[in-house]
């Protein structure tokens, strides 16, 4: 498979940071910056998180003077992917049903919601890729490449239809998730690809190299068609990357 090229509109930016306190200083920043863009070009924002450690890379946003400045009352929020965990005992018929099915309506039924707000015109969708337009998707990246529930090698990365999927066999448990697909990833305004640690090294210098091999990671398809995507690291994540 060759490597996508990145479409002409969209941007690129490596920022670094000498301490994670600072990347959490920027981050909120850069968040409220685009908070405040479309609240006043288009009365709502749009803005998608993942789980793990970008949580508390935001912890600044809710202080001082942002809290305040905010117009919290214009966000909504989406996760760009959730784990499938089970409400109820282990034993029950539940787990078999979510197992077999309830995963999967738990994608459709995103889905839907998300087409509903399209209609509400609360989600913007893109004039080019027929997918939604989130304004800010605020993502990790795992140790293996993997962003949101999308995972090396696995085939939902070239899932091109849907915009949420579900996934029963997750390498990182929980095993089942839900997750947006790339071409939702990818129709994003702004992407701000939040990566600390040493951990991270070897998957942030594959991403960010300029000679692509044919076995990208997820991180790597990552290509918005028309957008910024940024991404804020520390010193021991790029600890690998060439000057
Ligand atoms: O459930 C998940 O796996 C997350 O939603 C995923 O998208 C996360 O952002 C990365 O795995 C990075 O996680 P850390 O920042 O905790 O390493």
């Amino acid at each position: 498979m060759a490597a996508p090229a990145p479409a002409a509109s969209s941007k690129r930016d490596l920022l670094i940071f000498d301490a994670e306190e600072n990347l959490a200083v920027a981050l909120a920043k850069y968040t409220a910056d685009i908070s405040a863009k479309f609240a006043a070009e288009r009365g709502a924002v749009t803005v998608v998180l993942s789980g793990g450690s970008l949580i508390y890379a935001l912890r600044k946003l809710t202080e001082a003077p942002y809290l305040e400045t905010v117009d919290w009352s214009k966000w909504h929020v989406f996760w760009v992917d959730e784990r499938v965990v089970p409400k109820d005992h282990e034993d029950s018929n539940y787990k078999l049903a979510l197992d077999g099915f309830l995963s999967k309506g738990a994608a459709e039924d995103y889905e839907t919601i998300l087409k509903q707000l399209v209609k509400n015109g609360v989600l913007a969708m893109s004039k080019t890729t027929g997918f939604p337009r989130f304004d800010l998707q605020l993502l990790g990246m795992g140790p293996d490449g993997h962003i949101a529930s999308l995972f090396p090698g696995h085939p939902l990365v070239k899932e091109n239809k849907k915009w949420v999927t579900h996934i029963l066999d997750s390498p990182k448990p929980p095993p089942q998730r839900i997750t947006f697909t790339f071409p939702v990833i990818n129709s994003s305004a702004y992407v701000a690809m939040v990566v600390t640690g040493a951990g991270k090294a070897g998957a942030v210098q594959k991403a960010i190299s300029d000679k692509k091999t044919s076995d990208l990671l997820p991180v790597e398809m990552a290509i918005l068609d028309d957008g910024e995507f940024t991404w804020f690291t520390d010193k021991e994540a790029v600890s690998m990357l060439q000057n």
